[in-house]
């Protein structure tokens, strides 16, 4: 299993690759006005600066946005590195530059590339080191796709010293939540296998293990606000600008919350907020947040069940870590411990021999291929706020 977690292939691109090969898949994304919106502010705002006359880098282009964007904020020429067959229709919209009319400002300047940016340096696809990396290489709870490590990859093998990356960090964050809905859905996924004469068979010796895997499930949806009983503390800052690999390939988020309503404490709700840091005075310095105050983003936000809820009192003090470390699915295993600090002292005071602590909580959850929940059916259109950013906007010269 663990033959290929250090190569930059990832496992499983395969399948990886084709989902984003499809038109369908890159409007998902185009139509997330939250995403998009903030990539096309932050890279005409900043245009002065960072793309007027540069070299850009657009790492996994998929349909070109933010090369087209980059082109907008006058920049010299964008190598639009794509590695699925997506890269063919970007090719269309670049070829149309030679037809006049609305794309002719692309004309000259995009030059698709469709290759692995990690292919990329040997192949010399990329002939020259450039001044801007822009790139979309977000999943689910910021890392899930692995895809950071391509722009970190990007980033040591094509960046002049001193350039700039769009986005500039990212930060996970989590606090404890509460719904018992979900915890009974969840748990009733289960209870198929606790019937003990289907058909003439006893299931029931499944029933751990099927309970277990429907557990081990992160469900990506939103949430309510109010399903969260503490506030965030000790948030995880990954600086793309400074990253290493081995930052990404595994790495601890410690956590102390103070609960502030008594209520049953389901499990974990993680988001997270992306910074597009400001590349000169007055230029746009700007963050994108999909926690659960903001509005809905096509990565919406991620809750870690607990098999079994904690009873928790306002006031207590719970506390943990969760650990992730890179998996053969382009993504994650998460291995959580959660405690509540005041009883687990109390009880381990009062049955010092225990092996097992009802007020402790150790589970793994496992972020794979198949958490794409990305339907986005529903935005088919160009929200008006969207529109009103493009309205008369002209091209840089
Ligand atoms: C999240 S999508 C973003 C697409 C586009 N930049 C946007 O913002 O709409 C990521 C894209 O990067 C491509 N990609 C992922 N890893 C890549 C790599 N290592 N090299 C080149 N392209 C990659 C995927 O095929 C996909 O089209």
């Amino acid at each position: 299993m663990a033959d290929n977690l250090e190569h930059p292939d990832h496992g499983k691109d395969t399948p990886y690759f084709a989902y984003y090969a499809a038109l369908v898949n890159q409007a998902n994304m185009l139509m997330d006005s939250a995403r998009t919106g903030v990539y096309q502010q932050s890279i005409l705002g900043n245009s002065q600066t960072a793309f007027l006359g540069k070299d850009v880098l657009d790492v996994g282009a998929g349909s070109g946005i933010l090369s087209f964007f980059s082109a907008q904020a006058g920049a010299k020429t964008v190598y639009a590195c794509e590695a699925s067959d997506i890269a063919s229709k970007l090719q269309l919209i670049v070829d149309e530059a030679d037809n006049g009319g609305k794309n002719a400002f692309l004309k000259d300047k995009i030059k698709v590339v469709k290759s692995k940016i990690e292919d990329a340096a040997t192949s010399h696809s990329i002939p020259k080191k450039v001044d801007t990396i822009v790139s979309e290489p977000i999943g689910v709870l910021l890392v899930h796709e692995r895809m950071i490590e391509s722009f970190i990859e990007a980033r040591d093998k094509f960046l002049k010293p001193g350039g700039s990356m769009f986005p500039s960090s990212g930060t996970i964050e989590l606090a404890p939540f509460t719904d018992d809905a979900l915890y009974t859905e969840t748990a009733q996924k289960s209870g198929f296998f606790q019937q003990t004469n289907f058909l003439g068979v006893d299931l029931s010796v499944l029933q751990d293990a099927a309970n277990e895997e429907a557990f081990s499930q992160p469900v990506v949806g939103m949430f309510p606000p109010n399903q969260l009983i503490a506030n965030t503390t000790n948030n995880h800052l990954i600086d793309f600008y400074t990253c290493s690999m081995n930052d990404l390939t595994s790495f601890t988020i410690p956590f102390t919350w103070q609960i502030t309503r008594t209520a049953l404490l389901h499990g974990i709700g993680g988001w997270f907020d992306l910074h597009f840091k400001a590349t000169q005075a007055g230029g746009l310095d700007l963050y994108l947040s999909t926690g659960p105050t903001a509005p809905r983003t096509h990565w919406q936000a991620t809750r870690l069940l607990f098999r079994e809820p904690l009873a928790v009192n306002a006031g207590e003090v719970v506390k943990g870590e969760l650990k992730f470390s890179v998996n053969d699915q382009r993504s994650y295993d998460i291995v959580g411990t959660t405690e509540i600090q005041t009883s687990k002292e109390f009880y381990t005071a009062q049955h010092p021999q225990s092996k097992s602590n009802p007020y402790v909580r150790k589970q793994v959850w496992r972020l794979h291929d198949q958490t794409y929940n990305y339907n986005y059916s529903n935005m088919y259109h160009i929200p008006e706020s969207m529109a009103a950013a493009y309205s008369g906007y002209e091209p840089v010269a």
